[in-house]
């Protein structure tokens, strides 16, 4: 895809967005509006059932061809352009050779749950609590950790070229921050607080490698980049449309979304509806423990400022269920679609969708639980799935803000949102009849690009301080509850003796 939009004089900064399912390069003005877009997908890569790959160097190649396609739609030059700005899929495991820059296996996707087994064998070793308690994360095969000992495993020959110091590992920031400042010829090989304390690796307090639990999951730290702020020069662009101009910020896209949106201060809160959903609440400068099945992260770090921390709610399974019922169930054309054949009926009709395809996500971190559409008569159609459809993204979100409000004692005020899943009106009323808060979009719906954007900014001073990105942030669109209390808590009940009904469906031994 390739769009180009309207925009002021430079200069301009760029930020490169490496997806789950694309890569993008966005370049954006002063104001903070897009100026151009390049996008790109890869191929998804199932070698088996949970299993998801991605080919790095195919990544690799669409990122310089998305910069370039940008640069150009742009009608800009790398003179023009002030800092690059990186985002990314988080956890998403690469292991590399240092010498020749050919990755020694396809990346495991975050989705990937081929450590589901390691992930119980380290809990009943190391113990559970140990693992949240040091890094804030529950032992999952969401997380990076545990694919890297998958790897150090499973590859042939890895764990001694890794322990000779051969190998290096990172997450796709890594991968692209190394390749964009020269690769083999010098490239920098680092990672952001944000996207380290996705790998189970990180002490959350220090923000340093704990070589400890590194240890505990047998992997030898020499593969580890270094973690530097989310906002910084990591080096310089040596080769490309970009070249000579600096790589001045990294965050996961989760955390680029809540920046991109502004939270910067206590208690402000964005959900972002891709593939998955993930809600972010900035929680200042220490981290908040979750008794309530969040996770502990950190939300960004500029420069040599103190850290600030979130709390985040993960969703595995929303936009991803509306291609399911395209691609796998025929049901709709196009996503869409989903809004309209929904909208045809009042209601779900006593239908309700859990759609736990990899189990389940915050605040349960259930591995063990599958998808279940309960509540089924002959009374029900398509039309009702699709609206129970779109009910499970809204109930979800409301789960998490319950654990959210448990666990920050902050009372949701309004729910700031982004992502391809908020064109759908319905849904938005949706969520916010279930919330019973506003729920509020803004101009810029390009948040986790945007995010890059200004954190890039910010470290070389295109922008002088987080005051002035807030001035950028205006409101497109909002929506308030309409749903009366008795309704929403009835409908509430039902939603969650659904959940239930998915819980234990896969044995140990399977
Ligand atoms: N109108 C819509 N209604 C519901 N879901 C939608 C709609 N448009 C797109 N989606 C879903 O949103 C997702 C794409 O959003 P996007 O933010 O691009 O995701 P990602 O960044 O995770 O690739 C897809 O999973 C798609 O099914
Ligand atoms: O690439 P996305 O938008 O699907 O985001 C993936 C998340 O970062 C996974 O944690």
């Amino acid at each position: 895809m390739t769009t180009t939009g309207t925009h002021g004089t430079g200069p301009f900064i760029a930020a490169i967005d490496q997806g789950t399912t694309s890569s993008r390069c966005i370049v954006f003005d002063r104001d903070g509006r897009i100026v151009s877009v390049d996008q790109k997908e890869h191929e998804q890569i199932f070698p088996k059932p949970g299993w998801v790959e991605h080919d790095a160097s195919e990544i690799w190649a669409n990122v310089q061809q998305v910069v370039a396609g940008a640069v150009e739609k742009a009608g800009i030059t790398a003179a023009d352009v002030k800092a690059i700005g990186i985002t990314n899929q988080r956890e998403t495991t690469l292991m590399w050779d240092k010498t020749t820059g050919e990755p020694v296996h396809n990346a495991i996707v975050w989705q990937d749950t081929r450590t589901d087994a390691l992930c119980k064998e380290l809990g009943r070793n190391v113990g559970q609590d140990r693992f949240r308690r040091e890094t804030g994360l529950p032992l999952a095969s969401y997380f990076s950790g545990p694919k890297v000992r998958w790897l150090l495993d499973n590859v042939e020959g890895l764990r001694e070229r890794a322990e000779r110091g051969d190998i290096l590992f990172g997450t796709m920031d890594s991968w692209v921050i190394w390749n964009l400042t020269g690769g083999t010829d010098g490239g920098v090989h680092v990672t952001d607080v944000t996207n380290a304390s996705r790998t189970m690796l990180m002490s959350l307090r220090n923000l340093a490698w704990d070589e400890r639990i590194a240890e505990s999951m047998e992997i030898p730290v020499a593969v580890l980049p270094e973690i530097r702020s989310s906002a910084e020069v990591y080096g310089t662009a040596k080769s490309g449309a970009l070249a000579g101009v600096p790589v001045a910020s990294a965050l996961g896209d989760q955390q680029a979304a809540l920046f991109g949106q502004t939270c910067f201060s206590e208690g402000e809160a964005k959900s972002t509806y891709g593939t998955g959903t993930f809600m972010l609440m900035n929680t200042g400068n220490e981290p908040v423990n979750s008794y309530n099945g969040l996770l502990t992260t950190v939300g960004y770090r500029i420069g040599d400022q103190a850290p600030v921390y979130a709390l985040e709610g993960s969703i595995a399974v929303t936009g991803s269920l509306v291609q399911w019922m395209r691609d796998q169930m025929g049901l709709i054309k196009s996503a869409a679609e989903i809004e309209t054949l929904a909208s045809s009926v009042e209601d779900n009709g006593g239908a309700y969708f859990v759609p736990a395809f990899s189990g389940l996500f915050a605040p349960y971190w259930r591995s063990d639980a599958r998808g279940v559409i309960a509540g089924l008569t002959r009374y029900v159609t398509k039309a009702h799935i699709a609206r129970a459809v779109l009910e499970a993204t809204a109930w979800q979100t409301r789960e998490i803000t319950d654990a959210m409000t448990k666990d920050s004692g902050v009372e949701l005020t309004a729910l700031k949102v982004d992502g391809g899943m908020t064109s759908n009106n319905l849904l938005m009323q949706t969520l916010s009849d279930f919330l019973d808060a506003p729920v509020v979009r803004p101009m810029v719906a390009e948040t986790t690009c945007l995010g890059a954007a200004y954190a890039a900014g910010l470290a070389v001073g295109f922008w002088p301080d987080t005051d002035a990105l807030r001035a950028n942030w205006r409101r497109a669109a909002e929506w308030t509850p309409r749903m009366d209390a008795d309704t929403r808590d009835r409908e509430y009940k039902s939603w969650l003796k659904a959940v239930e009904r998915t819980m234990g469906w896969i044995e140990d031994e399977e």
